[in-house]
């Protein structure tokens, strides 16, 4: 039996308040296996019917990180296209991938055609696969900052693509792309806020009471 008490309370919301989003990474290194555990604490993580649907491909070869590069840039330019005026020169400023810098690069994929589990709690939702692994990968994005390691999301990518870059099989759906390493600085504010493309809210915006 475990009990956690009100400090590790306190230090847990803390870990919460400095949790980032990170695109600006140091050059060093990640320590020898540091991915592999958290790719372990991620397989800790809820899953529809235990289905553990998550399959992650960490990506170390350079012709295949360069084209992920590749495409996110391709990606970017038409993102940034979808845009005119002010928001258009605003998003120019914003640095929205740490490809280029991180140590660790981390795809992770849904296994749509796992049995594992039964199909228990998929029948009527299926997308319950997808939602395991953004579970998956959301309590390795607390565990890296635990280590003081940073993670960053990107998702201004082809799906396609980084299917037939990485060459995974085709049950495999396409979640996340992560950027990992050590943050240039640490901040208890998104970026996107302090870029002030958007602001973080209070949940009283989005609470309803029936
Ligand atoms: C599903 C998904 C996809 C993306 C993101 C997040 C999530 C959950 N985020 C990060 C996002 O911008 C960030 O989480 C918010 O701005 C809030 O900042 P913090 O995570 O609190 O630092 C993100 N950031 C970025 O720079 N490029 C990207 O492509 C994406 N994609």
């Amino acid at each position: 039996m475990v009990e956690f008490d009100d400090t590790f309370r306190q230090h847990l919301r803390e870990l919460f308040v400095w949790r980032r989003d990170v695109r600006r990474f140091r050059a060093d290194p990640l320590p020898d296996g540091a991915i592999d555990r958290l790719i372990e604490t991620a397989c800790l993580s809820p899953s529809v019917g235990l289905s553990q649907p998550w399959r992650f491909v960490i990506v170390d070869d350079a012709a295949r990180r360069r084209a992920v590069i590749d495409d996110f840039k391709a990606c970017n330019a038409d993102a940034l296209n979808s845009y005119a005026g002010e928001r258009a020169a605003r998003y120019a400023t914003l640095k929205l991938s740490g490809l280029e810098q991180a140590p660790g690069h981390l795809a992770v994929f849904a296994d749509k055609a796992s049995d594992t589990g039964h199909g228990l709690g998929r029948a009527t939702m299926p997308e319950t696969t997808e939602y395991s692994v953004v579970a998956a990968i959301t309590a390795m994005w607390l565990a890296a900052r635990a280590e003081g390691i940073g993670l960053g999301w990107v998702s201004i990518l082809h799906p396609d693509r980084i299917h037939a870059i990485l060459d995974v099989p085709d049950t495999w759906k396409f979640i996340a792309y992560l950027c990992i390493g050590y943050p240039e600085v640490e901040c208890d504010r998104p970026e996107l806020e302090q870029a002030k493309w958007e602001q973080r809210r209070g949940a009283e915006e989005f609470t309803l009471q029936r």
